[in-house]
Parts: structure tokens; sequence; C-alpha cells
């Protein structure tokens, strides 16, 4: 089932816990305008291309299963603003928004490469919310080798510097090849979230145990 929300609408969706059946997580794609970030959103949801998108910016509720649990996903699907400088590419909202980030750029466009490189740099600034929100670079339009202008390796070699995960894919060939994408983006957050459920846990335990030597102290 897709049901589309409207972008300003805050998501309540943030609960997850490894004991329940429920997951589910908020998707930010960011990257710069035509590198096919409504493309790679449609071919996950339908699992269709369907070329021409349009610029509407959507966020879309989407709930499906895998590994026998359900997996209720919010997936917003940005639009580059044409008009501003780089630094207000993204919004506080969004990042406060999301669970995770897919940052796409075109293979075919080294200018949106280096979209996505500032993107990685706003987004681990931003001390407040997002320094360790789980983020995946996805180089897409891989069907057009002929035009490419930006090697595998150097899209690999900046999303291990950056701590990102990275894929190279086509929404225009494959359908699995993006699956595998949103599925580890996905991981990431679980990941994520486990960290900060044991963070919080070492806390209490630190919390617990200076309250007991502090008493004894006193
Ligand atoms: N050859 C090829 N074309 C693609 C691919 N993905 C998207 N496109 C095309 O690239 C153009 C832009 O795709 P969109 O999905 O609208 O790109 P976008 O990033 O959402 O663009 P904005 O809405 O402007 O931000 C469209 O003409 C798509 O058909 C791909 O993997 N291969």
């Amino acid at each position: 089932m897709i049901v589309l929300v409207k972008p300003s609408s805050q998501s309540s969706i943030k609960a997850m816990d490894g004991n329940q059946q429920k997951v589910e997580a908020n998707i930010l794609l960011l990257g710069a305008e035509n590198v096919g970030k409504s493309a790679l959103t449609v071919r996950f949801l339908t699992r269709r291309f369907i070329g021409e998108y349009g610029d509407i910016e959507s966020i879309y509720s989407h709930i499906d299963k895998t590994d026998g649990r359900e997996i209720s996903l919010n997936i917003w699907d940005s639009l580059y603003p044409q008009s501003c400088e780089s630094t207000e590419s993204i919004s506080d909202r969004q990042l406060h928004w999301a669970d995770g980030v897919i940052l796409v750029y075109s293979i075919c466009d080294r200018s949106s490469f280096q979209v996505v490189q500032q993107q990685v740099q706003l987004i681990r600034q931003n001390r407040k919310m997002s320094s360790s929100i789980p983020i995946i670079i996805v180089g897409n339009k891989r069907d057009l080798l002929h035009q490419r202008a930006v090697p595998s390796e150097e899209g690999q070699l900046f999303a291990r510097s950056a701590d990102c995960g990275f894929f190279e894919t086509s929404a225009a060939e494959t359908y699995h090849g993006v699956l595998l994408v949103f599925h580890e983006i996905l991981d990431l957050i679980k990941e994520s979230r486990a960290l900060k459920r044991g963070m919080i846990g070492i806390k209490g335990i630190v919390k617990s145990v200076s309250a007991v030597f502090g008493k004894k102290r006193e």
C-alpha cells in the first residue's frame, strides 16, 4: 500500500524496538535535480520505471513485509532548491524528520557528485541531531556507462571517507539494485537505533552506579 502524505506533515513514526514486530522508519532522499531521486523512489515502491516524474516533492508512506516483520516506511522524495546556496539545500526540519538519508548523484554528472559531497558535509556538521545519522550514497544512471563522468572508485572512496554506505545502480534498469539500497538503509537505521539503545542503557547503569557510590560517600 502506498499513501501520499504532504511533506509538511511531521511523522509520528519513530518508535522501533528490536523485540517488537513492527519496524518503522523515515527515509529522506537528497541530491541535485534530475539525478533520479523520484525514479529510485517510484521503482522501489511500484517496481516500475515510468520515465518522467515531474517536479513534485512528496512523502510516500509504504507498508511492506520483510522476513515476516511488518515495515512501515515514510520516504521523502525531496526537491533540490534551484535558487539557493548549497548551505541551505537541506533544512533542519528534513534532518530532524529523517532516520536515514539516501544521497543520490548521477554517474554522468560530476556537478551532482559535488552536490552530494557538500550535502554529506552539511549533514555530518549538523551536530544537533544528525552527525551520526545513517547515510547511503547512490550513483544512479549506471546504464549510461558511456557517459560516465564519475569513476566508481571515486564514489566508493568518498563514501568510505565519510562513513557512508555506497551503491551504484540504475533506476531505469534494475528493481533489485534499488531494493538493495533501501534494504541497506533500513539495516543501518536498525543498527543505529540498537547502538543508541545500548548507549542509553550504559548511561543508565553509570547513573545508577554513581548514585549508589555517591550516597556512600556522603
Ligand atoms: N538512463 C537513466 N535515466 C534515468 C535514471 N533514473 C532517472 N532517469 C531519468 O532522469 C530524469 C530525472 O529523473 P527524476 O527521477 O525526475 O530525477 P529527480 O532527482 O527526482 O529530479 P528533481 O525532481 O528535479 O529533483 C528523468 O528523465 C528520468 O527518466 C536511470 O537510472 N537511467
